[in-house]
């Protein structure tokens, strides 16, 4: 056998699979069992962009490059089902990278509740890897970014902050604190929260990627609305906190446009009552953008790749 060949069998042995899944890795491609409406996304992650081998092992990049992806399919108020990988790799890249990539991306898949149903495998001069992710809506109309309505509550559920605050500690040579490193090592996603967020009626949801501002501005763009963000309301972790005292930065920087965060961030109307584990941050109002206690903020929203 090729060694591509090989190393295709090593990474699909042995896989579990959901109910939903008719045929799994090995054809031309994978054959699904729908329940409603399809959800479909995908997000590269490419080597010293959005993660470095220094700063990650391979198992928590496996683990991240499924989470990131599945965290947008939670943000339609879908059932995750499936993945797809491709992954590209040097050729003189240590095989241990792509077994412990592997086994990460095995574990958070079994934690997100979605089956890896196939992939791809090329030579590169970089790691770079390509993540489809698919999710049903059994029956449920999608949750989009243009449902938010004047008077809707804004809640969040997950952690904000945290993944940037990680980013900061790895840049300034540090491993500590270790719960924000971990965190942007690899992002906890609410899984299941989704769905929660759209059976409770949530009129709009995101999954905050770029930075908790810039998201909300993308559901006020629209939902043609504004959003007032009340930063009294917001978490800031106990170890953020400190990193921006140690660092002379303001922590809710990094709560309010920090990135990574893959936190949900949903639109509920006045008179329905939160979900257990979300957090009400602000209101939706009758203007066109955010805003922060009322003022518009100056400082940066988030992240932007081509800024
Ligand atoms: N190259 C592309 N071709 C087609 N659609 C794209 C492309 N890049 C991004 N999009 C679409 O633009 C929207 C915003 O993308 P992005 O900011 O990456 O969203 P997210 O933060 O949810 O990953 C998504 O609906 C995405 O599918
Ligand atoms: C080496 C490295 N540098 C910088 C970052 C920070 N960073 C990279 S991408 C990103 C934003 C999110 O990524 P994107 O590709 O925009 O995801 P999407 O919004 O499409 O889900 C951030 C904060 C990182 N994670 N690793
Ligand atoms: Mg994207």
């Amino acid at each position: 056998m090729s060694a591509e060949f090989e190393m295709i069998a090593e990474l699909t042995d042995g896989l579990a699979f959901g109910s939903d899944v008719r045929l799994g890795p090995g054809d031309d491609a994978a054959v699904l069992v729908p329940r409603g409406d399809i959800v479909i996304t995908t997000d590269v992650l490419i080597e010293n962009v959005h993660f470095k081998r220094a700063w990650s092992s391979a198992f928590q990049t496996g683990r991240k490059a499924v989470a990131v992806n599945v965290s947008d399919i939670e943000a339609m108020g879908a059932e995750p089902s499936a993945v797809v990988i491709g992954l590209a790799f040097p050729r003189n890249l240590d095989r241990r990278w792509v077994s412990d990539f592997q086994e990460g991306v095995v574990e958070e898949c079994a934690r997100a509740g979605v089956s890896l149903v196939g992939g791809d495998l090329s030579s590169s001069a970089h790691i770079a890897l390509g993540v489809t992710a698919l999710g049903n809506l059994s029956g449920r109309p999608a949750v989009t970014r243009a449902g938010a309505r004047a008077g809707d509550q804004v809640a969040v559920c997950g952690r904000l902050g945290c993944s940037a605050g990680g980013l900061l500690v790895l840049q300034r040579g540090f491993g500590s604190p270790k719960d924000l490193v971990l965190e942007q090592q690899c992002p906890t996603v609410p899984y299941g929260q989704g769905k929660v967020a759209a059976e409770a009626g949530a009129t709009a949801m995101i999954d905050v990627s770029d930075g908790l501002l810039q998201d909300l501005g993308h559901i006020c763009e629209l939902s043609g609305v504004g959003i007032d963000v009340r930063t009294g309301a917001l978490k800031i972790h106990d170890s953020l906190a400190r990193l921006a005292a140690a660092t002379g930065k303001d922590p809710l920087g990094f709560v309010l446009a920090g990135g990574e965060d893959h936190a949900l961030a949903a639109t509920f109307p006045a008179e329905v009552g939160l979900p257990q584990g979300w957090l009400r941050i602000g209101t939706v109002t009758a203007g066109a953008e955010v805003i922060v206690d009322g003022m518009p903020w100056t400082g940066s929203v988030g992240w932007d790749h081509f800024a």
